[in-house]
């Protein structure tokens, strides 16, 4: 069976999602796409899926019978209300990250799928996927560097464009390391703190860039991210944690070394989606084999919510200067509560 499934969003993501279920996974067809940019909804179905109906707006997509899974990769703070609407209609839904721009938005989703009584929803948190942070992990879980007391963490960024906002460094970007960590060191976050050296001139007047956000997990590691998300030499992610008895460094993607002109150099990507291609293409052909299997597998709503509540700290740590508190609800039974 070919499931079909109808995408809320064709930007940047959105396209590549749709190319990547029409031409790089299997057992999958888009059916629908639409986006508040009509013509661009319509440019994209033509290039990557052309017998797909482009209805007007994303509730009447959902609502469309054939479509029988959703994925919603429209910007941050409309994913909610879809995501809630394709619950409602009983549907399937990958939302790419984050879950919902706020805390509470997310506990609505944990809230509507909980009532249901089973898992719909996949987020897209994709480094949990990533062959690099797998390897980091199962090591980190075979107790190779005993337990773990720190991680330095960096997550760059080329450059941003000008709709990009001081607090997106944390919703949009941060978010990828508030899932990733919780997910590797099977933890959560307690407190946030946020310090801001000096802006760099190459960032827009706007925002403050870079940041350096600082957390505390229950289990009492200490985890520094700098977040620079115009750093102007490519797309950088690097994470060390540091344990009792050594250090364990994310993997740099493979990349020929090139001796030439008296000097040794290896390239550094400068988008994500090349970056994390591989990850991409992996989660999603999980998404499908997982709605087809009636079994989902990756990140849950919850971990949307825990990912959200720790950014909405981090947010207010931005304003206050503060340590700032988090804190959680109690975890639903249907996510191991
Ligand atoms: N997992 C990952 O590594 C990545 C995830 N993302 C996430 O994907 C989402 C989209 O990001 P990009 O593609 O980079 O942004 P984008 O700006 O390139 O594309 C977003 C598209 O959504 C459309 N849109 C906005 N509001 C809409 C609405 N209410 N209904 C229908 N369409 C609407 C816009 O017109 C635009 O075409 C964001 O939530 C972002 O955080 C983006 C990049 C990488
Ligand atoms: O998710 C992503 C973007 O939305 C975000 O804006 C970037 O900072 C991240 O590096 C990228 O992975």
């Amino acid at each position: 069976m070919t499931l079909k499934i109808g995408v809320i969003g064709t930007g940047a993501i959105g396209e590549d999602h749709i190319r990547r279920c029409m031409q790089a996974l299997s057992g999958a067809e888009i059916v629908a796409v639409t986006d508040v940019n009509l013509d661009r909804a319509r440019e994209v179905a033509e290039k990557y899926a052309p017998g797909a109906k482009v209805p007007d707006d994303g509730e009447s997509l959902i609502a469309l019978p054939e479509v029988e899974a959703v994925i919603v990769t429209s910007w941050g703070g409309t994913h909610a209300r879809y995501v809630l609407e394709a619950i409602r209609h009983r549907k399937y839904v990958f939302c790419e990250k984050p879950l919902a721009t706020t805390a509470e938005d997310c506990l609505k989703i944990v809230e509507a799928e909980a009532a249901y009584g089973r898992r719909l929803v996949q987020v897209g948190f994709m480094r949990p996927y990533d062959t690099g942070y797998r390897a980091l992990k199962s090591l980190i879980d075979k107790g190779e560097i005993g337990e773990v007391l720190m991680i330095h963490a960096a997550h760059r960024n080329q450059r941003v464009g000008a709709n990009y906002k001081t607090d997106m460094g944390i919703t949009d970007t941060l978010i990828h390391e508030l899932d990733v960590f919780r997910w590797m060191l099977g933890d959560d976050y307690v407190s946030a703190q946020v310090i801001f050296p000096r802006s760099s001139s190459k960032a827009m007047a706007h925002i403050r860039d870079p940041q350096i956000v600082l957390l505390e997990t229950k289990k009492g590691i200490r985890i520094d991210v700098e977040i620079f998300v115009n750093c102007q030499y490519g797309y950088d992610i690097k994470c060390a944690v540091v344990g009792e008895l050594g250090e364990a460094s994310l993997p740099m993607p493979p990349a020929v070394e090139l001796r030439k002109s008296a000097a040794r150099s290896t390239e550094i990507m400068t988008d994500w989606k090349e970056r994390f291609i591989a990850a991409y293409d992996v989660e999603l052909q999980d998404f499908i084999n997982g709605v087809k299997a009636d079994a989902l597998n990756g990140a849950t709503s919850w971990d949307g919510y825990c990912a959200s509540v720790a950014a909405d700290a981090c947010v207010r740590a931005q304003e206050t200067g503060q340590i700032e508190k988090i804190d959680m609800t109690a975890r639903p039974s249907l996510y191991g509560g």
